[in-house]
């Protein structure tokens, strides 16, 4: 570019300076007073002028609409007014447009200097700082997105005026040094990246102030909390001989998992009262005549009845259970039974096989205790060889694989594997055992089928939906006859408390109060001293407007939804809970990423799910591979314990159609028997269109995108927000970000990817290898040392718009850089169990129904081991679906609590219909006794 007469000004009409004061260039009821973006950019040109700056000092930005050579123009002058050079042509271009519709005002801060430099300089670094008015959001946030970064004023919900003060400008580096040319000293890069640090810190305060902050305490006021008395338990005898250093762990137990252990081992050996005033054990309770009463069922019986040796231990997540349960393994390695094998089966959810493994490595001395991870499509290993390691660990998926009653066995009976159940195992722990909650699933039925002489269940949440969940786990345990018994539990318990009878809750407190113990992080002891003390949690709400396009695009679908379901209550369509749920799902991608909406849906909904000459939308026709792709997707939805879209509750015996949607095989076979239609989105479907899971997820999950990377190209303000805030937050600080749509992360990984934010994603379709590679990678904590982006290492091609400035990782690949900044996690596959305590930002991107997932999620970094305090985000969009799915949360919490109280709850088939569809239908805001019709 040629140079311009530096003496000759612009109209002052179109000048932004530093001096000029906001008042004067703002429309009174419009101050432009809020920074709302930021750029890092460079003057350019700088060799032709003689304008000298120091790093640090703070630069007039003069527009030249009259320049030549380029319209857009921008000039750089120093504080006494001599050109320094210009703007880029491309951040000329952007900015230009919105400073000549004084949309805002723009300032220009040096990070380096030409002052005193002997060498040419070409170019500088410059921050551009812009300021415009939190009124015009809506505006302004699409003009600045893709080059400039938001900041906290532009995330207020419309309507509001941001109260958030600027951010201070950055300091000045110590020295005033000489161009970036001329390389920093290691003192002035680390002065300016502190700095920089400082400006992002105060910047995200700024917005953080600007939103809601959810009441993090009443979140976690669980519904076990109810049941539980926390003073007896706090009063709890800690083990005189708990295991500990030197003795078989390497780390002490802390003084709730010594109470935890002591009364896991008198769970372990109980004994039968042996006087009337003794304290009734497991409900039975010895009276005149030696008696035996069941106090649940008030009855009684003479022969001495069988206790059962094992309970519930629901100690809120992170609390150190793995821990506790491998001291309960050494404190009894020597207790064997000649009936029963010295071997402890640890069951988990595939996410968590690793964990285990890691914590008896790291907690355990070497030779302490032999494991052995029983998993994989070849357990090449004999039961008698099996039962001799004191732990054998393995997956929920290979013991409904291994239990007889698979389809396989009925096949070809001798070549299936059963060699879990052949061994007599002296202990099975669950972990994560409300896995096992629906007791139709494979696995629950695998899980009670086991010989053993100890059980033990492991769950933070043992209820999710209802009390209900508790029957399946009563039955595996064994514990507390006759409630172990599903009939029973439902007569005695579930009944009494659907009908709003006091027995009921009085019987479910005292259940659980024999059978469970549940402590959290927020108890204290008697001196107000916590169970374990955590750095503190702050949950913000991130409201987000949708952008004009997407607002249309949302709204649209809204309405047209809206018409579509009451088309189908009108009509008394049975599967009209199936219909709802996938339009529901629709809105809700709608609302993360425009492009997650196949092309042709606001098409299909306004033809009302027709093909356009009026005839019902045609059957799918499947490739081979399509076919492959349709059972992995089964297989992650297996995994992620998706529930059914005809029932509600977890599959039984899932099936996959060829449009990709996944039922109970008897839900589907039944609505096929009504009409020849998929239930979710009415095309053609016959039996012949199911599709079963072909072999367990964990053989063979390579990670596949959901979208193609050619799909909808479409926009995000969430994934604008979480980049801002992902900048926003300290370098070395690492972040976790949920969704429950796989397709939703590839979009987020796409974007990541062209912001050079590094990544790793961890979802349900990946294999155990692959998932500890991943962990064990994000675990690794920010080396300050490494540079921030490392050379790319995609294994697929980035495909934005723009340039890409540093492409991190890929979906799959590994890296070169340790610096991972986020982990992608699917929300059902990651909530459970996972220590992630390297992060403390969590990001939650929709939400769910039920709120208990979410706090699963949180608490893979607020657990033992945080050391920094951690911020969670839960990004809602305003006036969307997203917005009342919180008030079901609500709702849903209210209506457990009421069961626990024991306050009626509904009774006939009919009216559960309709509490379920209220739900739904609430969202859409119509009439919910319509739906029942
Ligand atoms: N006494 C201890 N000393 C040192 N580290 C501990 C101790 N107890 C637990 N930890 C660590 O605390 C973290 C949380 O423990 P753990 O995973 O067992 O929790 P949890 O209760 O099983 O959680 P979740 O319900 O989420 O599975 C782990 O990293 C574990 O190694």
């Amino acid at each position: 570019m040629k140079p311009h007469d530096p003496r000759r000004r612009p109209p002052q009409k179109l000048q932004s300076t530093p001096w000029t004061t906001r008042e004067e260039t703002a429309e009174p009821d419009e101050p432009l007073d809020v920074l709302v973006a930021i750029v890092r950019s460079q003057v350019v040109g700088v060799q032709y002028y003689d304008g000298l700056v120091g790093p640090g000092e703070e630069v007039r930005l003069i527009r030249q609409p009259l320049n030549q050579y380029d319209r857009w123009a921008i000039q750089v002058q120093n504080i006494g007014s001599r050109q320094v050079g210009h703007l880029p042509r491309a951040v000329a271009a952007q900015l230009s447009p919105l400073l000549d519709a004084s949309l805002v005002v723009a300032e220009g801060h040096m990070f380096d200097g030409n002052l005193g430099s002997r060498r040419k300089i070409y170019t500088l670094e410059i921050m551009v700082k812009i300021y415009g008015s939190p009124l015009k959001r809506n505006i302004l946030w699409p003009k600045l997105r893709g080059w400039a970064t938001p900041t906290g004023g532009l995330l207020p919900p419309s309507g509001q005026t941001s109260s958030a003060s600027v951010a201070p400008p950055l300091p000045p580096p110590p020295t005033a040094g000489p161009s970036k040319n001329a390389k920093p000293t290691a003192a002035q890069a680390e002065a300016l990246r502190q700095a920089q640090e400082q400006q992002k810190a105060n910047t995200l305060r700024a917005t953080l102030d600007t939103m809601e902050k959810v009441d993090d305490e009443r979140r976690r006021n669980g519904l076990l909390d109810q049941l539980l008395s926390a003073e007896d338990i706090l009063q709890l005898p800690v083990c005189p001989a708990a295991p500990g250093k030197g003795k078989g762990l390497r780390v002490d137990l802390l003084k709730h998992q010594s109470q935890a252990l002591q009364w896991a081992l008198e769970r372990e050996n109980p004994t039968l009262p042996k006087r009337e005033t003794d304290k009734p054990v497991q409900f039975w309770q010895l009276r005149a005549g030696g008696v035996y009463f069941n106090l649940a069922a008030n009855t009684p019986q003479k022969t001495p009845p069988v206790l059962s040796r094992g309970a519930i231990c629901a100690d809120a997540m992170g609390l150190g259970k793995t821990l506790t349960m491998l001291a309960l393994i050494l404190a009894t390695k020597k207790h064997a039974s000649p009936s029963f094998s010295n071997s402890t089966l640890i069951v988990v959810p595939l996410s968590v096989l690793s964990n285990w493994e890691k914590q008896i490595g790291d907690h355990c001395v070497p030779g302490a205790l032999s494991h052995y991870v029983y998993y994989g499509p070849k357990r090449d290993i004999g039961a008698n060889e099996l039962q001799r390691f004191d732990v054998v660990i393995t997956t929920y998926q290979v013991i409904a694989s291994e239990h007889a009653e698979s389809p396989g066995h009925a096949k070809k009976k001798s070549k299936v594997q059963n060699t879990l159940f052949q061994i007599r195992w002296k202990r099975i722990i669950l972990d994560e055992a409300h896995t096992i909650r629906n007791p139709k699933t494979k696995a629950a039925r695998a899980a009670c089928a086991f010989d053993a002489e100890r059980r033990w269940c492991l769950a933070a949440t043992p209820i999710i939906n209802s009390p209900k969940d508790l029957g399946s786990l009563l039955t595996f345990l064994r514990i507390c006859q006759p409630l172990d018994d599903e009939d029973m539990f439902k007569r005695l318990v579930l009944r009494k408390v659907k009908n709003g009878d006091p027995a009921g809750g009085t019987l479910l407190r005292n259940l659980m109060t024999i059978s469970c113990l549940r402590r959290t992080k927020e108890m204290q002891d008697a001196q107000g001293n916590p169970l374990i003390p955590l750095p503190s949690v702050e949950m913000i709400r991130v409201q987000i407007a949708l952008p004009p396009d997407a607002r249309e695009f949302y709204d649209e679908i809204e309405e047209l939804s809206r018409d579509r379901i009451a088309d189908y209550m009108r009509s008394g369509n049975t599967m009209v809970q199936a219909h709802i749920l996938s339009i529901l799902t629709r809105m809700r991608q709608a609302v993360l990423h425009t492009g997650l909406v196949p092309r042709n849906y606001l098409e299909e909904l306004r033809r009302g799910g027709k093909e356009p000459d009026n005839t019902p939308l045609q059957a799918t026709v499947l490739t081979a591979q399509d076919k492959i792709q349709l059972q992995a997707k089964l297989g992650q939805a297996i995994e992620e314990c998706t529930e059914c879209a005809i029932c509600f509750d977890e599959m039984t015996d899932p099936r996959i159609t060829s449009c990709g949607h996944v039922f109970c095989l008897d839900c589907i076979t039944l609505a096929l028997s009504k009409a020849q239609q998929c239930p979710m989105d009415r095309r053609a479907l016959s039996l012949g269109d199911l599709h079963a899971a072909e072999m367990t997820p964990e053989l063979t999950q390579a990670p596949f995108r959901e979208s193609s990377p050619d799909s909808e190209e479409g926009s995000s303000a969430k994934i604008d927000q979480l980049v801002q805030l992902l900048k926003l937050t300290p370098r070395e600080d690492k972040a976790l970000v949920f969704s429950q749509f796989t397709s939703f992360l590839d979009k987020i990984s796409d974007r990541l990817e062209q912001e050079g934010i590094t990544f790793v994603r961890f979802d349900g379709r990946m294999s155990a290898k692959r998932r500890e590679e991943t962990i064990s990678q994000f675990s690794i904590p920010y080396d300050n040392d490494e540079e921030e982006v490392s050379a790319p290492t995609s294994t697929r091609k980035g495909k934005g718009k723009g340039k890409q400035k540093a492409k991190a990782s890929s979906y799959s690949a590994p890296h070169t850089t340790n610096n991972i900044k986020v982990m992608l996690i699917s929300l059902k596959a990651g909530a459970l169990g996972l220590n992630l305590t390297v992060a403390n930002h969590v990001f939650l991107m929709d939400p769910w129904w039920q709120e208990g997932i979410e706090s699963q999620a949180i608490d893979r970094v607020n657990r033992i081991g945080q050391t920094k305090n951690v911020r969670v985000y839960q990004m809602i969009a305003e006036n969307t679906v997203e917005s009342k799915v919180l008030d079901i949360q609500e709702r849903k919490k209210t209506m457990i609590k009421d069961a626990f109280s024991g306050s009626r709850q509904r009774e006939t088939a009919r009216q559960q219909r309709e509490a379920r569809l209220a739900d739904l239908v609430d969202l859409f805001n119509l009439e919910a006794t319509q739906a029942a019709r």
